[in-house]
């Protein structure tokens, strides 16, 4: 059958860490197929006022580190709408000696960062809340980080711990990262942080407790973490340069693999690299668990439909992708039920109630407790449909899959996707019009 191709972006988190990594290191790296997207223009505007310093070339960045952040007086970093910059960056930012002011945009002032501050306190860095406790605008004072121990909750983000472990090479001493809270959500993450902090010659250890002895044991994606009995093990280092290239991003795959499994045209995708790390990678599984056919070729996967069928998910590991499980689950026959994410409602928008809200005005009926969401695909309306992505990107791309269900859609800001994935809808128009053989956006 006739497919519509589409190449997917580069992995924003990789690539936030590998401008990181490099812009930490001493020397010149090379960072190919940078994502270019506004949350990418924040890390790499951060990085900027710590020291670091781009060069634009064909295929991606120079990027010239000075070993670390050393001795900075004063800085201010925007870090615009973007978690990741705002969590790494800060802990990363922490590692040097001044005065840090943090600022963001929107929604990020209301994200939390009261976990990382607690950890970083214990680190000797003092957090100057400047509107609301625990939250951004904010002053870092820090005279570098000590080293010892520390402990952070990860209840909330799994970036806390990402953005310590990218710091903790620049603490003066050894460095034990404890885990508290109840849970660790988004885990996978962490196998992205430590993958290339590795790649840029940086090693945390991992170890598990089993009675009163610490073991070091290899990183799973997926394991269930327990987190008083799991840690990190950090030595002082300096990160070396390298050429590194950022591969594919499967979280913004996802509205494509989707887009394949809802059908009515299979769609091959391009760019993704199938022993990924990346958690959102499970995006494949969870359309085959829905009914869907997939096959990797040499160098793309196919994704063709199948008649779905709901399913009842754990995706704490994998937050960015419930937006676009929910609405094909919307689509499917029978209910879905989506557990353990909670942490939905501390993304660009609350997207536990926003998925809720916008599922049910398409026709869905769509409960909410605490940290579960149930879908019922009810017949969809005829009526020409206008859904609030709630300026948020994953909202905008997910909501358009209704658009291949024949749906008139109207969005209130399709420009939001710019925070991650600028040229969506020149894919997307691949893809709906192969479905409709019509060239109308859903804009305004
Ligand atoms: O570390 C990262 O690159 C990210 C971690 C996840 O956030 P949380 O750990 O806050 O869930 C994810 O939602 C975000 O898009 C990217
Ligand atoms: C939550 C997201 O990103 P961030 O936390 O970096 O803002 C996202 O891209 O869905």
């Amino acid at each position: 059958m006739y497919h519509v191709e589409v190449t997917v972006p580069a992995s924003k988190s990789l690539s936030h860490r590998a401008l990181i990594c490099a812009g930490l290191a001493l020397g010149v790296s090379r960072v190919e197929n940078v994502l270019d997207s506004q949350d990418l223009d924040r890390t790499r505007a951060c990085l900027e006022a710590l020291g670091t310093q781009f060069e634009v070339e064909a295929d991606g960045l120079v990027v010239r580190g000075r070993g670390g952040i050393g001795q900075v007086n004063q800085a201010s970093l925007d870090v615009g709408e973007s978690g990741t910059t705002c969590r790494l960056l800060t802990a990363v930012a922490a590692a040097g000696s001044g005065v840090f002011s943090l600022a963001g945009q929107g929604r990020m002032h209301q994200r939390p960062i009261a976990p990382l501050a607690s950890a970083l306190h214990q680190l000797g860095c003092r957090f100057e809340w400047l509107e609301a406790d625990g939250f951004l605008p904010c002053r870092v004072h820090s005279s570098g980080l000590k080293g010892g121990q520390t402990t952070v909750a990860l209840d909330e983000s799994s970036q806390f711990l990402s953005g310590l472990l990218l710091a903790s090479p620049l603490a003066c001493d050894p460095l034990t990262i404890g885990i508290g809270g109840q849970r660790a959500v988004s885990w996978p993450y962490v196998a992205l942080t430590l993958e290339v902090m590795r790649f840029f010659g940086q090693e945390p250890i991992l170890e598990q407790a089993h009675g009163e002895r610490w073991h070091s044991v290899p990183f799973e994606s997926n394991p269930s973490i327990e987190p008083s009995k799991t840690r990190f093990r950090c030595h002082p280092g300096v990160y070396s340069p390298q050429r590194y290239r950022v591969e594919g991003d499967w979280s913004n795959a996802s509205y494509f693999v989707a887009a394949g499994a809802i059908g009515p045209r299979p769609v091959r995708l391009r760019g993704l690299y199938k022993d990924s790390r990346q958690g959102d990678r499970v995006i494949v599984d969870i359309v085959k668990q829905f009914g869907a056919y997939v096959e990797w070729g040499r160098e793309s996967l196919v994704v063709a439909p199948g008649p779905l069928q709901g399913q009842e998910l754990d995706m704490g590991p994998c937050p960015d992708l419930v937006p676009t499980v929910a609405v094909m689950a919307s689509l499917a026959e029978g209910p879905t039920v989506i557990k353990n994410i909670a942490h939905l409602q501390l993304k660009e928008s609350d997207r536990l109630n926003g998925v809720a809200n916008e599922l049910r005005k398409a026709g869905a009926e769509v409960t909410v407790e605490a940290d579960t969401l149930t879908i019922i695909p009810c017949p969809l309306g005829t009526k020409p449909l206008r859904l609030s992505t709630y300026d948020d990107h994953r909202m905008a791309m997910a909501l358009s899959l209704f658009q291949l269900a024949g749906l008139h859609l109207q969005l209130d800001n399709p420009g939001c996707v710019a925070k991650s994935f600028p040229r969506f809808w020149e894919q997307w128009d691949k893809v709906r019009q192969a479905s409709e053989g019509t060239s109308e956006r859903p804009g305004n």
